[in-house]
């Protein structure tokens, strides 16, 4: 093979990676891990030990795909709002370097797939999962983000789901431990999102999007932000209350909780430049610690249990 062809050769696969990337983006793969591994904890915390390898497997697959499949529809869907935004301009779809109806394919396809898996289970998971879908990729996307500032409060339930998705790929039903879980996330996503909005306000503003703090304000938005974090910590006594999780989960919670009440009084009352930044990182951090502290307390209760018999 000559010089040229070489050339040819890395161009082609250069290219290849490229696109390749491109609908990698489009899944949103770090929402995506973060929504599994609430889904994880879920199928763990239905059985006492740890779930069958298919259920962990079929399950897990299942409710990604979905998921990533409801990312490319908010991409498709989005497409024209996130063209107006520094942050999101240079999406495949916003920059026209995937065609719409390819993405379209795309999508159809994860999401069938992901339905078809979930199906082998149980069809309460797979029902459960395509209502989650249609729930962030057509009724959050199309009509609530554009309709009121209460959207992600109320299209927050869709990302919410999968702990109770993960919960009921196990055991076939609908356990209210299971919407404990789901209330953490719930209650979890407005500072998660409005710390991020703050600091993209202008970014909202300019593509029409009415965010709370484009309609209400930024200060509005802070008291918002506090006050859902200290709902955060009383929706996070709850799986101890109920007996549901051990002292191991109340200490890790509450220093996790304390800690983003933290940053909320720090942005309510003494902001300073990237704060607002620095809170969604920690929101971030914040949740993956949590369902990992519920998952250890979870099987340490189970150990000590076990002890005792
Ligand atoms: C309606 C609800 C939600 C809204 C509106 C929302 C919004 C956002 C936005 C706009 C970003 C991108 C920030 C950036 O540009 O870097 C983001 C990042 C992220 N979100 Fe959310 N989110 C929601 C719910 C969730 C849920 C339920 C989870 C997981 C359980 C989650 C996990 C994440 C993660 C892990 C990132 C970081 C992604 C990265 O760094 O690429 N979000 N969220
Ligand atoms: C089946 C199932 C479990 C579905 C889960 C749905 C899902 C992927 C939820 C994630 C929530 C999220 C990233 C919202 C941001 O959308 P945005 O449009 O406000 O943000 P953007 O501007 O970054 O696109």
């Amino acid at each position: 093979m000559d010089k040229l062809q070489w050339l040819d050769r890395i161009g082609v696969s250069l290219v290849a990676t490229a696109v390749w990337q491109d609908y990698l983006t489009m899944t949103k793969p770090k929402v995506v891990a973060m929504l599994l591994l609430t889904a994880l904890v879920g199928m763990c915390l239905a059985v006492p030990t740890i779930p069958s390898a298919r259920v962990m497997l079929l399950g897990l697959a299942g409710i990604g795909l979905q998921a990533a499949a409801a990312a490319v529809f908010n991409h498709i869907l989005d497409r024209h709002f996130d063209a107006q935004m520094a942050r999101t301009y240079h999406r495949p779809l916003a920059k026209g370097r995937i065609p719409t109806s390819k993405a379209v394919v795309f999508a159809c396809l994860l999401m069938v797939l992901g339905f078809g898996l979930l199906w082998l289970l149980n069809p309460l998971t797979a029902w459960l999962t395509m209502a989650s879908l249609v729930g962030y990729a057509v009724v959050y996307t199309v009509w609530l983000k554009h309709a009121t500032p209460q959207n992600i409060v109320i299209g927050g339930l869709a990302g919410a789901a999968p702990p109770l998705l993960g919960w009921t790929a196990v055991t076939g039903s609908v356990d209210p431990h299971a919407l404990l879980l789901v209330m953490l996330v719930f209650a979890w996503t407005p500072p998660h999102f409005w710390a991020l909005a703050i600091h993209r306000r202008d970014d909202y503003a300019k593509a029409g999007i009415p965010m709370l703090p484009v309609t209400h304000g930024i200060e509005y938005t802070k008291t918002m932000v506090l006050f859902y974090t200290l709902l955060l910590f009383a929706v996070g006594l709850l799986p101890w209350l109920t007996g549901m999780s051990g002292g191991i989960y109340l200490i890790g919670s509450s220093v996790l909780n304390f800690g983003f009440i933290g940053y909320a009084i720090k942005l309510k009352y003494f902001d300073t430049t990237g704060h607002a930044w620095a809170t969604f990182r920690y929101s971030i951090w914040h949740l993956l610690a949590l369902f990992v502290v519920l998952l250890v307390d979870h099987w340490w209760l189970t150990a000590a249990l076990n002890g005792i018999d």
